[in-house]
């Protein structure tokens, strides 16, 4: 069996949503500096547009946690592969992720970062799967709410592959 990908949010529809999500950011965080920690691998390509596009002074870190090795199921359990470089303390932390789909990730993450002491910490995600959640987490910024179908492209991967591509898609198995 081989695959397809149907597009589900086209390049344009994706950057359009960002500079939204982008300027809501730069008005609610007036005055301060936003530390953005982008979850590798699949937030890589949001983060780097989102920084772009928000007006308010930007610092930012990496951190990476694996729960889908290269499948679609996630595994449950969550592991950090690589933590932050830099303390948190006192930070306004803004997560940027680009899928929430059961919630297990980000609500492991939640619970390690907020032990650090940031002053504040919220999330953005790109994507929401809402029919998929198995653990409850208040999300701050939506880009999209997607149905339950396995999503790529866009810092995405199916199997490690498709991260690549400028929009959102869906895999179809022909
Ligand atoms: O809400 P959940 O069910 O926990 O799923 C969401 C998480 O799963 C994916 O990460 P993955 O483990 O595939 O790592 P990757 O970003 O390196 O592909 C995605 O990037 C999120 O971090
Ligand atoms: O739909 C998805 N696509 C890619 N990675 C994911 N991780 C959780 N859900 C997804
Ligand atoms: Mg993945």
């Amino acid at each position: 069996m081989s695959e397809e990908v149907r597009v589900l949010l086209s390049e344009e529809e994706v950057k359009i949503r960002i500079e939204e999500i982008g300027a809501q950011i730069s008005k609610d965080y007036e005055g301060k500096t936003v530390h953005l920690i982008c979850i590798l691998k699949g937030g890589v390509f949001f983060m780097c547009d989102l920084a772009k596009t928000v007006s308010v002074p930007v610092s930012f870190d990496f951190m990476s946690v694996s729960s889908y090795g290269n499948g679609t199921d996630s595994s449950g359990i969550v592991k950090i592969v690589k933590d932050l470089d830099d303390s948190i303390e006192g930070k306004e932390v803004l997560i940027v992720e680009d899928i929430i789909d059961t919630g297990r990730t980000l609500n492991y993450l939640i619970g390690i970062l907020e032990k650090r002491n940031p002053k504040s910490i919220r999330l953005c995600t790109l994507l929401d799967k809402p029919e998929r959640r198995v653990v409850d987490v208040k999300v701050d910024y939506i880009g999209f709410s997607v149905p339950d179908k396995f999503v790529v492209g866009y810092g995405l991967d199916y199997e490690q592959k498709y991260r690549n591509l400028s929009y959102i898609g869906v895999v179809e198995k022909i």
